[in-house]
């Protein structure tokens, strides 16, 4: 009895002490207590994992969102994360609050593909970001590579079209999910690289790869205090092997392009130069702040082909799905191509569509159901608060882009797909109108919005003015599949294929 009183006094006496010595040490003031945003109820280890699993994360975060609020906190294992799922909290966030939510998560594979977040999409927000956001805004989109990629873009869409044509007349069934995603890499490969390489079929599985490592959750990061769970997890030791194939692959078609303009060939006029020329001009002068090395080249690269490739062949893909189950929608916007620009045209530019208003209205519709980016990483660069709430610095933050572009309290009926309800409407995608911001808002808003913009438009527009599109053999609107498949971009889950018909043009026959 004495022996058990003696022990619980010292096991009294040592708490005591240590909480004696906690408050010396914190200089004896009882630490400010955050009013942090209400969330679902949380379990030890995992915290609010266990409310995720149902549901693609975009959809459980929806869900969750309804319930708890439009800034709702839950714990992804042991890593806080703000969820923002109305456009008044993204506003506070993304505009009025910018500059302390310009950051973006870390993360461990991020971390490997980014070579050490020194790329665009990735890194932290400061000088760095700054020099490189500009190097993308003004060099590598400047209007020289507009104009040089708008020819890409009509040779690679007249390709498509041909091609489709022949297999068309031939009875075949399209995989247009696959098409669209081809030619996206083909404009973008081309835009890059100039032209076909070597190594292109590889660098691209590559990337596949990256992008699948990229857009899960990683357990590691999901527990970034564990070394066991960062031991135990694949996904780093394959983010590295596939970093290092991708960084060998651009290091050895940097030296290619190296030794070619050492003699003089390709490159040479303004006119002439893809990105990777730019990136190397820019190497060369050696006038950035922060030197451009081949591994930083490696990760802008990388930058490029995320932002432009899944992201476009996404859009197009949900956007035939939407008028394929909608043939009224489909024939209305038909009927504008077809209306306003008239028989025997070959491809159709940019330069013909300003004067499609409904095709527009259609794209805007698709991205408002569909975005292809679902939820905009963020991170908190100091102490915030928003709407009443306390958000820490270093927090995670989640702009649920999917719940915004749904939210019941700017759309009626959101999950229809209604292209009439933009009509006489000014909301726009430019980042100003935070109901609908498919492409994000503020400092990090995306660089590559007019560039998938144009080629959505004009694949559209082909698509709707050469041929008439109908399910395959066997196949009905009922059962018609519209299940996602979340990653870097949120596409279908399984392909969309279609049957489709050259469009012939019937003239009336001139009266004798
Ligand atoms: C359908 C097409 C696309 C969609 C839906 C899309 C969407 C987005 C979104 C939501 C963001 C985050 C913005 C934010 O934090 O506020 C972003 C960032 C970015 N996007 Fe895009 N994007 C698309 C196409 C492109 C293209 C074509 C490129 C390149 C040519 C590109 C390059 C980038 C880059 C580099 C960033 C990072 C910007 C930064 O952190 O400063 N994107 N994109």
């Amino acid at each position: 009895m004495e022996v058990s009183l003696s022990l619980c006094f010292a096991v009294i006496s040592t708490v005591v002490a240590l909480w004696f010595v906690k408050l010396t040490l914190s200089g004896g003031k009882a630490k400010k207590k955050h009013r942090l945003p209400p969330g679902p109820w949380t379990l030890p280890v995992i915290g609010s994992l266990h409310h995720m699993v149902s549901l693609l994360p975009h959809r459980a975060m929806m869900q969750l969102s309804r319930r708890h609020g439009p800034l709702m906190l839950l714990r992804l294992g042991e890593v806080p994360t703000v969820v923002v799922s109305s456009a008044k909290a993204a506003a506070l966030v993304m505009r009025t609050n910018d500059l302390a939510f310009a950051s973006r998560p870390h993360s461990v594979i991020a971390d490997i593909f980014s070579c050490g977040y020194k790329n665009i999409a990735f890194a932290p927000y400061g000088d760095r970001w700054c020099e490189m956001r500009k190097v993308c805004v003004v060099e590598l989109l400047s209007s020289n590579q507009v104009n040089r990629i708008e020819v890409i873009r009509a040779e690679e869409v007249g390709n498509l079209v041909r091609s489709m044509t022949d297999a068309a007349l031939a009875g075949a069934t399209i995989n247009v999910s696959a098409k669209v995603v081809a030619l996206s890499n083909d404009v973008v490969t081309r835009a890059v690289f100039g032209g076909k390489f070597a190594k292109q079929g590889e660098y691209l599985r590559e990337l596949g790869e990256a992008f699948r490592l990229i857009s899960g959750f990683c357990p590691a990061d999901l527990f970034p205090s564990s070394p066991l769970v960062r031991w135990l997890s694949n996904g780093e030791r394959d983010a590295k092997r596939s970093n290092d194939r991708i960084q060998r692959i651009i290091s050895d078609v940097m030296e290619e392009r190296k030794t070619k303009r050492a003699s003089g060939v390709g490159g040479c006029s303004n006119e002439d130069e893809d990105l990777l020329d730019v990136l190397l001009k820019l190497q060369q002068e050696d006038s950035l702040n922060f030197p451009l090395t081949t591994e930083i080249i490696g990760a802008v690269l990388f930058d490029i082909f995320a932002g432009a490739t899944e992201t476009t062949g996404t859009i197009l893909g949900w956007i035939m799905s939407e008028l394929v189950r909608s043939p009224e929608i489909m024939a209305k916007a038909q009927q504008e191509v077809r209306d306003v620009l008239g028989e025997n045209r070959a491809t159709i530019t940019n330069s013909s569509i300003a004067k499609l208003h409904y095709v527009q209205m259609v794209i805007k519709e698709a991205f408002r159901l569909h975005p292809p980016a679902v939820l905009i990483p963020r991170m908190a660069r100091e102490d915030s608060t928003i709407m009443g709430y306390d958000i820490p610095k270093a927090t995670n933050v989640f702009i649920n882009v999917f719940a915004i572009l749904r939210d019941p309290a700017y759309w009626t009926n959101p999950g229809e797909f209604k292209p009439e309800r933009f009509e006489n409407s000014n909301v726009t995608y430019n980042g100003t109108c935070f109901e609908f911001i498919p492409f994000g808002a503020g400092r990090r808003q995306c660089p590559g919005t007019q560039f998938s913009w144009s080629l959505t438009e004009m694949v559209l527009t082909n698509f709707l003015y050469h041929f008439d599109w109908m399910l395959p053999d066997g196949a009905s609107l009922t059962s018609f599949d519209m299940s996602e498949k979340f990653g870097l971009a949120v596409s279908r889950r399984h392909d969309l294929k279609l049957r489709l018909t050259p469009h012939v043009w019937f003239k009336a026959t001139p009266k004798k």
